[in-house]
């Protein structure tokens, strides 16, 4: 089952001098929804999502997931990167299976599990293959099993798909939110694209940049799966474009409307 994540009022400096990166920040995820965070390439997307997953601590304020506060990385809240970050010595299986040993589970156990999850992730025929010979899209399969495979109750996503042809990108956008609606997992996508937000969201944070705070939501209440040329999808891609453009005028009157377009975009993939 999920978890809640709060954010409560964090502000973030990288130094004592420097100015906050993020401002005020404050929301509530609750357990099981989908969210996806996006904004200005610098607005400190990743940065949030680094502290829900422990690896940094704000300056001010906290993050607090099922009430407990954050202060370092626990298999419970599961980062996956753009990157695989697999281990190249080793099969698909060992790879999947590194955080469960890692937490101290039979080999055996372990093997069972990621059995299973291999399978659901369309890896049935690669697991005794080493992870050199997939390509980036297998990889990225691997990855989410092996995120998978300790029953996360928070999965936090950093771009995960921006690497991959736009065929891959499409199918995974389709399968890790259906995953996580069928777990009940909580999960938080960055991504640049909005198209991607509305393919896996439930909810979509925008966020404005120096310095980073949350200034607009929409909630995406359309039926899953979603296909990108449907009306309820087109609307809802113009909807989201108009509040980022509302939110964030002041850039759009510094930088124009190139430097938006290139930063966020509205993919057709
Ligand atoms: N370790 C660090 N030390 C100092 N500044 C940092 C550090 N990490 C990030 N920053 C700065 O904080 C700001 C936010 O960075 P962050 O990576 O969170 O943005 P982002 O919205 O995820 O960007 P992108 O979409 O390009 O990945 C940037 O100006 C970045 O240079």
């Amino acid at each position: 089952m999920g978890a809640s994540i709060s954010l409560d009022y964090i502000t973030h400096r990288f130094s004592a001098a420097a100015k906050p990166t993020l401002k005020d920040i404050e929301n509530r995820i609750e357990p099981g929804e989908l969210v996806a965070l996006i904004g200005r390439s610098g607005c400190g997307k990743s940065t949030l999502l680094h502290m829900m997953a422990g690896l940094l601590i704000p300056s001010d304020g906290c993050v607090r997931i099922n009430n407990h506060l954050v202060t370092k990385p626990s298999a419970k809240w599961n980062m996956m990167f753009q990157k695989a970050s697999l281990y190249p010595w080793m099969n698909v299986k060992e790879n999947a299976a590194l955080g469960l040993l890692f937490d101290g589970m039979p080999k055996a156990k372990a093997g069972e599990r990621v059995d299973t999850l291999l399978d659901m992730v369309g890896l049935h025929d690669k697991k005794e293959v080493n992870v050199q010979s997939l390509s980036g899209g297998q990889q990225q399969r691997v990855a989410l099993a092996r995120s998978l495979a300790t029953e996360p109750e928070v999965l936090l996503l950093d771009e995960p798909f921006s690497a991959l042809d736009a065929f891959t990108r499409t199918q995974l956008q389709e399968e890790v939110p259906n995953i996580c609606r069928e777990r009940g997992i909580t999960m938080v996508i960055v991504t640049h694209d909005i198209d991607e937000a509305i393919a896996m969201a439930d909810r979509v944070l925008i966020m404005s940049q120096n310095p980073g705070r949350i200034v607009g939501e929409l909630t995406v209440d359309l039926p899953w799966p979603r296909r990108h040329m449907d009306a309820g999808f087109q609307s809802m891609r113009d909807e989201l474009m108009q509040q980022f453009k509302g939110t964030d005028t002041g850039l759009a009157g510094r930088n124009g409307a190139d430097t938006e377009e290139s930063e966020v975009s509205e993919s057709a993939a």
